[in-house]
């Protein structure tokens, strides 16, 4: 995908952005708890396991980060967009998040 159209997607995803070191996008989720961001991190999981695509998760205590980008393609792709469009449902319909 390119970088303007990029940019353009990410204008409309509060929270989600570009880091162009790494070539990714990310969020971090505030979670009320660490058993909230569990929760949170096992939706997420079900949904990656589904459209056969997973972030990179990192836990902190009541913070889950999300990192996306297409390994196979070297770079962000509408299926990374698509997942984190579907994390952020997951977090609306996870208590806490
Ligand atoms: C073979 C299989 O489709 C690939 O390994 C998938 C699995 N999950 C993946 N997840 C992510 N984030 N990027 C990938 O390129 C990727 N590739």
């Amino acid at each position: 995908m390119k970088k303007d159209e990029l940019a353009d997607t990410l204008a409309g995803m509060p929270g989600w952005t570009y880091e162009a070191g790494a070539d990714r996008i990310e969020k971090t989720f505030s979670c009320q708890s660490f058993l909230t961001s569990i929760a949170f991190v096992k939706n997420v999981a079900s949904i990656a396991e589904d459209v056969n695509h997973h972030p990179e998760i990192l836990i902190q205590y009541d913070k889950v980060t999300l990192r996306l980008r297409t390994h196979d393609e070297d770079k962000v792709t509408d299926k990374d967009l698509s997942l984190a469009t579907a994390a952020e449902k997951a977090a609306n319909e996870t208590d806490g998040v």
